[in-house]
């Protein structure tokens, strides 16, 4: 019935001149980008010409193999740049009129809404954090009959079901609040923390909402939930934990239908969204592909239970920040002319709690805002995971190629007319929540979310582009959701690290994006997907320029072209054009100054950190070395850190090796600053070692929280003094090797 009835609406909004659903508009700077990228390219052509030149005339062993090692990391850097060229090329803006969609459709005909909320671990992500998530999407300003949310609980947790039967009873309360004062922040937690009306019907919301949180929060400090089981139903539910053996890792499915439409009303007699708690089957002789895994469970116990049209997948830390998002993406789907090849309309992710200076550069302005623009004016962003409004037919084969899953019920256009807690509804539920219902089926490589990367949504995104799915960049100025970022920089580090390795995984598997991409999608589709594919490559350039440039000036060799040379101007150029540019970018689109700095210095310290050490694991797993899977980021807020986060300090604390290569860059370059600064100071050498000089001090410049935490704080987030030791140590001695091959 949902299936068919999208096209029916969409043939009626076409037949009427329709209103204006959504409308785009080329940006400005697509002329200047094309212009700047041809002068630029030429600059790296006689960057490449130099470089040719000196290997073929080198004198030395010794600059030949410096300049061969500047000359591959050049190589890395320009590849990067070419790929990152395809974002520039057309980018585009677009506005949705949601206004409209009433002009164009009765809200009885809207069609329904599958939400999809992952969460994997009670302990890392808080499960009264998931309920507020889950709460923000249940009051979406969209017929509540129409709405199904799943939660996919992968940490098999009493904790979490306990938490989500605590969100029904408040839901009843909390929906028809929200839509009787017409809120915008639907998520509780945001709206308490705001500066919200202080009527006593709000206190006395605000009472009920704090005591489901006390009795969620204690559940999870004790671990028990023994103590508020009131009912039988309740007790049924958790009974299933009492199987022999229930672990995390190996457990049988659990599927809790928690609040059903046309039964469940709130308490002005409206009817709720159904609520269904899944935690699918695991065992430890079955591979569960982590989140994609969840999701593609998701999708299949959601197709047993409602099969709506439209899916919108979040994680548990991301909850909606404008009830009338869905309208929103509306807007393009019912647009006849997009709707047959689009697959999903992804909003970007956005943040809150980022301290004012974003040290960690968690906003990935990049990432989530600008480069989807540019990848929309050709055929639409990336999927990112959470935020994205898929139509669920995207997920079974191409555009023109279906591609059927194993049993008939479980397709996107089958129509489910039983309710949801029917027998056979519930008995199919639990069958495809199965860990070997997989086994020689399609799914994960032709239907659903795609296995085999670490970034299944990267992944996803970019195989069902290859088959010819378009997407779309929906940036409303409101934030439509928002989302938590890590607040230590291990947590950053290893967020960072993770993707590298997924990305990697997918740059070189047999669907490469340079290779199979480019063919799929045409060049710059695929020149923007290895953009990401090969970011981990960066940390060979990033740490050659942190460390040989220094390595030689402090034993007073030049290796790069005197002030007075015209290759001095070209250098100049190519830095200060690729930083201007990356400025430009980010302040025009909305950044500060500020944020600029962070975001280029953890540029920087990625490279010498989470990349490099991504790339290695990469290379060992690839050999065929276990490494570590789906390590998920922590959402717990500790008070003392989020202290000094807010102060913009930068949290180490615990040793890890990434902050080893880290602090050895730092080391290297105060010291071959100093001295070069002292020997520039006295007049010798002044011409040759210049570029090598600007390029120590923009690195000490970007080290100073290193420094500071390694030597001028006594907090808990300072280096820790092992580090620091191990580091010395090990930057001593890749000194005394430079020294012996240099002299
Ligand atoms: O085995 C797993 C592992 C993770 N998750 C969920 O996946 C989501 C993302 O995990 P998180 O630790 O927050 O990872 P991030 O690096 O912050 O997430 C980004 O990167 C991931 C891919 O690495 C994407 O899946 C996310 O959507 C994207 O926001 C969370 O809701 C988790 O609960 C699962 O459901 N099962
Ligand atoms: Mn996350």
């Amino acid at each position: 019935m949902e299936g068919p009835r999208l096209r029916e609406c969409s043939a009626a909004y076409a037949s009427h001149a329709p209103p204006l659903l959504h409308s785009l508009k080329p940006s400005r700077r697509t002329g200047s980008n094309r212009l700047f990228a041809t002068v630029y390219a030429c600059a790296i052509i006689a960057l490449f010409y130099r470089h040719a030149h000196i290997l073929l005339y080198s004198k030395t062993i010794v600059s030949f193999y410096v300049t061969l090692t500047l000359f591959i990391s050049d190589l890395i850097l320009a590849f990067m740049w070419v790929n990152g060229q395809a974002f520039r090329m057309r980018p585009v803006y677009r506005k949705e009129y949601p206004e409209n969609i009433e002009k164009v459709m009765k809200t009885s005909d809207l069609p329904a809404l599958d939400i999809f909320i992952c969460t994997a671990d009670p302990y890392k992500e808080p499960p009264v954090s998931v309920v507020n998530t889950a709460l923000s999407v249940m009051a979406y300003d969209y017929p509540t009959e129409k709405i199904s949310v799943y939660v996919s609980d992968d940490g098999g947790s009493t904790l979490t079901l306990f938490a989500f039967m605590e969100a029904t009873k408040f839901a009843a309360h909390w929906l028809p609040f929200c839509r009787k004062n017409d809120i915008a922040e639907r998520s509780p937690d945001e709206y308490f923390a705001s500066n919200h009306s202080r009527s006593s019907e709000t206190e006395k919301i605000k009472t009920m909402y704090e005591s489901m949180k006390v009795r969620i929060e204690h559940v999870v400090e004790t671990g028990k939930v023994d103590e508020y089981i009131t009912n039988d139903q309740d007790r049924q539910a958790f009974s299933k934990w009492s199987t022999d053996g229930f672990t995390r890792q190996n457990h049988p499915s659990v599927i809790q239908v928690l609040l059903e439409k046309n039964k469940d009303r709130d308490i002005t007699g409206h009817w709720l969204p159904n609520l269904v708690y899944v935690s699918r089957q695991k065992s430890k002789t079955f591979p569960h592909h982590f989140k994609a895994g969840a999701l593609n469970v998701l999708v299949r116990v959601s197709a047993a239970m409602t099969n709506a049209p439209i899916i919108l997948t979040l994680d548990c830390d991301m909850y909606s920040n404008d009830p009338r998002t869905p309208l929103r993406a509306l807007c393009y789907m019912l647009d006849p002319e997009i709707q047959n090849n689009l697959a999903y309309i992804q909003f970007p992710q956005e943040y809150h709690g980022l301290n004012k200076s974003d040290i960690y550069a968690c906003e990935h302005k990049r990432l989530f805002k600008l480069n989807p623009i540019g990848f929309d004016g050709l055929s639409g962003p990336n999927y990112v995971g959470t935020g994205c409004f898929f139509l669920r037919r995207a997920l079974f084969g191409g555009p023109s190629t279906l591609v059927l899953p194993e049993i008939r019920e479980i397709s996107p256009d089958y129509i489910v007319n039983k309710p949801i807690t029917a027998q056979s509804v519930a008995e199919l539920a639990y069958q495809v929540a199965g860990c070997n219902y997989e086994n020689q089926t399609e799914w994960g490589c032709k239907i659903g979310f795609r296995y085999g990367s670490l970034v299944e949504d990267y992944y996803t995104g970019f195989r069902l582009q290859c088959e010819g799915w378009r997407s779309i960049f929906c940036y409303p100025e409101r934030a439509a959701f928002l989302g938590d970022v890590p607040f230590n920089t291990l947590d950053v580090l290893g967020q960072n690290k993770r993707w590298a390795i997924g990305l990697l995984e997918v740059a070189f598997s047999r669907y490469s994006t340079i290779t199979f991409g480019v063919k799929s999608m045409g060049l710059f589709m695929g020149l923007g997907y290895s953009y990401y594919a090969f970011w981990a490559t960066l940390s060979i350039p990033i740490a050659t320029y942190s460390f040989l440039p220094q390595l030689a000036l402090l034993n007073g060799v030049s290796i790069f072209p005197k002030v007075s040379e015209p290759w001095f101007l070209l250098y100049m150029f190519l830095f200060l054009g690729a930083y201007g540019q990356d400025f430009l970018d980010f302040v025009v689109g909305g950044g500060t100054i500020q944020r600029w700095w962070s975001d280029q210095r953890m540029w920087m310290m990625r490279g010498l950190s989470c990349y490099l050490f991504g790339l290695t694991e990469f290379l060992l797993k690839s050999i065929g070395i276990p490494t570590q899977g789906f390590n998920v980021t922590s959402k717990v807020i500790d008070n003392e850190q989020s202290k000094r986060y807010d102060q913009g300090l930068f949290e180490f604390g615990v040793p890890s090796p990434m902050f080893v290569t880290l602090t050895m860059a730092a080391i290297i370059n105060l010291f071959s600053f100093s001295y070069g600064l002292i020997h520039f100071l006295n007049g010798s050498n002044k011409e040759g070692l210049f570029i090598q000089l600007f390029l120590s001090a923009s690195i000490v410049m970007n080290c100073l929280p290193i420094y500071q935490a390694i030597a001028l704080r006594s907090d808990k987030g300072k280096m820790p003094i092992s580090t620091t030791i191990t580091a010395t140590v090990l930057a001593s001695a890749i000194y005394a090797v430079a020294t012996i091959v240099l002299k």
